[in-house]
């Protein structure tokens, strides 16, 4: 596989910001997202939009962040640090995502603007537990989907979005050709829950051509975090200057991987594991 190149000791590396909520058991989220930043020689920024109370079994609390919080954590790093790509995960309100649209279009985020924007739209946790109001939906069409560069949405996602049920690739196309429709520049359908697949067949899309990226499944309950790693990692690439399908590549290759390594932890699911990328076998 294609790595990105690795930050230079001593010198100012690539930046990139996370607009996400916490998982207290460090298996999804800002943990996941900061582990491939590092891990794919990116400075990783945070805005934290949630606080939730979380372990491998579920979740049991959320405690959401004042949005002019939040708009102002993205507004002071990019001002300051300056960063080459963001990306959004759990934003748990509608006044979450307003504030993050605004300040967006006052920093230059987004589609058309300097700083390209993955939007990973988080409705709940692998457990089922509602990680974004109901009221947020329409703020997440009509405002924040309109300006992504490219909107990463797995198959419960979709359907509550578009009111597609992707179960084959002509829908899988249909659901995709809806979300470009909707604003985003690139629509990725991510397929790691058509279970009944050998593969798991990642669609994307920009109005004109579809790449399907059709890596093997691999079988294991411990995949925790696997769509905040695939988003974090397309946005370590587009802030290395790298374009959507090539982001894609590199993100696909490295999610794969990671849910390869991943590992029991707690009664629940256990995370992925980027951390293949500098983890040695034991000697014998
Ligand atoms: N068992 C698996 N084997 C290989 N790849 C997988 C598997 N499950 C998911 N993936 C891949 O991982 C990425 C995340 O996919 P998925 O559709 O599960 O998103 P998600 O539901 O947002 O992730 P999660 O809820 O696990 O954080 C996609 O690239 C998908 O194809
Ligand atoms: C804070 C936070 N962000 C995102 C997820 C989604 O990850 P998953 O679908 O693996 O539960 C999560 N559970 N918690």
């Amino acid at each position: 596989m294609k790595l990105l190149p690795p930050a230079p000791l001593g010198q100012t590396p690539v930046r990139a910001m996370t607009i996400a909520g916490t998982d207290s058991g460090g298996g999804a989220g800002v943990a996941a997202d900061l582990r491939t930043m590092a891990l794919a020689g990116v400075h990783g920024c945070v805005a934290v939009t949630a606080v939730t109370v979380q372990n491998t079994l579920g979740v049991s609390g959320v405690h959401t962040i004042p949005p002019e919080t939040v708009a102002g954590q993205i507004r002071t790093v990019v001002t300051d640090i300056g960063i080459g790509a963001a990306k959004t995960g759990m934003l748990a309100t509608g006044a979450i995502i307003d504030a993050i649209v605004d300040v967006a279009a006052e920093v230059g985020i987004g589609r058309d603007r300097p700083i390209p924007l993955v939007v990973d739209p988080v409705c709940a946790s692998m457990h089922g537990h509602q990680l974004l109001a109901t009221e947020a939906m329409d703020s997440l069409r009509e405002r924040l989907i309109p300006i992504a560069t490219v909107v990463t949405p797995n198959l419960d996602e979709v359907a509550l979005i578009t009111g597609i049920t992707v179960v084959d690739q002509d829908s899988q196309r249909a659901a995709a050709i809806e979300l470009h429709s909707m604003g985003a520049q690139w629509a990725l359908v991510k397929g790691g829950h058509l279970r009944s697949s050998p593969f798991s067949p990642d669609l994307l899309y920009d109005g004109e051509t579809f790449l399907e990226l059709d890596h093997e499944r691999i079988d294991t309950p411990h995949d925790h975090g696997a769509g905040d790693t695939l988003a974090s990692a397309m946005c370590c690439a587009l802030a290395h200057g790298l374009s959507v399908p090539d982001a894609l590549r590199f993100a696909k290759d490295w999610v794969t991987e990671s849910i390869r390594w991943s590992y029991p932890l707690g009664a629940g699911h256990g995370p992925v594991n980027p951390l293949w990328r500098v983890s040695e076998p034991l000697p014998d």
